[in-house]
């Protein structure tokens, strides 16, 4: 059995951690911490763990770090800048380690410190971390030991673009002209299970807006994606604009692009079909069927569709996801079945929840 510890267990990516890894048969939770509860058994703040967990919540205490260490795995579902402190004491102890906030995504320090407003304490541990999106980076996770989980709306943003990028890389030939825009709206977990105004039910609910319009830090991994990982031979420029909406799970990206003569040659349903074909976890829909949140919901799921008019020469890409799945905890036991030789599907290959 994999040995595993979930730090942060007390929020939304953890509670969905523990429900995901108490059921992998590979896996056994031996260590979830919290500051705040430390000492209360899991299933007293989440009765739905009743039945299927009775561990403690543990402070994260020097002696938590030292049981930490005998782990195999250990997960960070915790705010950005806390994977980045331990990970080094855990990987020399030979702990693989991945991190659900953006401690290991962007290989930029500058970039890093400048979304993230802080230095990064263990940048050459950075230069050998592995972004952890399978369908792109997956010989790489098989020997990471430190893994960078996407954020949620960079995997639909990658995952939407993916196909478009490596045809006009193998045709060497631009396909999409420069500008790509990205209408995106998220559930309010998202947003995590730390109270705020902005937040509370009377704010959320029966509304709807837009935030980040002037910068969003996922933009620089969105980027990255494009120009390194999939290694783009033509710049792009994104604007990317993100919105929450009045409901708690998932996540629905419109990817906008407008097509170049060479581009309305290509059969895009096609391309996607073929892009995606052996992937367990991306979907794309028949043509003209689009998909809709409640079709991915609690599961490890993405789905796209693809919406080509040669006449006004656009291309859309609509992805759905559930943003603490595939977008964060789901995605996350994807990558460490495949760092452990596991079947990538192994605990995830379950239905959505409908309705
Ligand atoms: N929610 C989502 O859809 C997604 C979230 N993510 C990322 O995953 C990470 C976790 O997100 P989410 O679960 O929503 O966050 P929450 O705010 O819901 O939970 C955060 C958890 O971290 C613990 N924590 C907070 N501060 C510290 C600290 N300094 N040291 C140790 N533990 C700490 C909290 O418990 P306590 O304070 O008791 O220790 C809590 O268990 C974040 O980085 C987020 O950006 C990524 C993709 C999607
Ligand atoms: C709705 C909402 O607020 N979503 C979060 C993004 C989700 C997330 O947690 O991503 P990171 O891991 O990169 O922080 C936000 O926009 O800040």
């Amino acid at each position: 059995m994999i040995s595993a510890a979930i730090v942060g267990g007390t929020g939304y990516t953890g509670i969905e951690l523990i429900r995901l890894l108490s059921a992998h048969t590979e896996v056994s939770i031996d260590l979830l911490t919290s500051r705040s509860e430390a000492g209360t058994r899991a299933d007293e703040i989440f009765p739905s763990l009743r039945g299927v967990s009775d561990l403690v919540f543990s402070d994260l205490d020097d002696k938590t770090l030292s049981t930490l260490q005998q782990c195999d795995v250990v997960f960070f579902a915790t705010p950005h800048g806390v994977a980045m402190r331990q990970a080094e004491a855990l990987t020399q102890a030979g702990v693989k380690v991945i991190d659900l906030a953006a401690d290991f995504r962007l290989q930029s320090l500058s970039d890093f410190e400048h979304w993230y407003q802080q230095p990064h304490t263990c940048p050459d541990l950075l230069k050998t971390a592995v972004y952890g999106l399978p369908e792109l980076n997956r010989d790489k996770l098989a020997n990471a030991s430190v893994v960078g989980n996407p954020g949620c709306y960079p995997t639909t943003a990658i995952l939407g673009l993916k196909p478009i990028i490596e045809l006009q890389n193998q045709q060497a030939i631009r396909l999409i002209e420069p500008r790509i825009v990205i209408d995106a709206k998220s559930g309010v977990s998202g947003a995590g299970r730390q109270a705020s105004l902005a937040l509370n039910y009377a704010e959320t609910t029966d509304n709807f807006k837009a935030y980040g319009v002037t910068g969003h830090r996922h933009l620089p991994e969105i980027e990255q994606g494009i120009a390194q990982l999939l290694n783009s031979q033509f710049t792009h420029r994104v604007r990317f604009l993100p919105h929450l909406i009045p409901m708690i799970r998932g996540m629905f990206s419109s990817i906008h692009m407008e097509l170049t003569e060479a581009g309305k040659d290509i059969d895009w349903q096609k391309e996607f079909e073929a892009s995606y074909l052996s992937e367990a976890f991306v979907d794309v829909m028949p043509s003209g069927i689009y998909p809709d949140t409640r079709s991915v919901r609690a599961s490890n799921r993405l789905r796209i569709a693809v919406h080509q008019d040669n006449e006004r020469a656009e291309l859309t890409a609509l992805v759905v996801q559930d943003n603490l799945v595939k977008g964060a905890a789901g995605q996350a036991v994807q990558n460490m079945n495949i760092m452990f030789g596991l079947n990538e599907t192994l605990g995830l290959n379950f239905a959505p929840i409908v309705p």
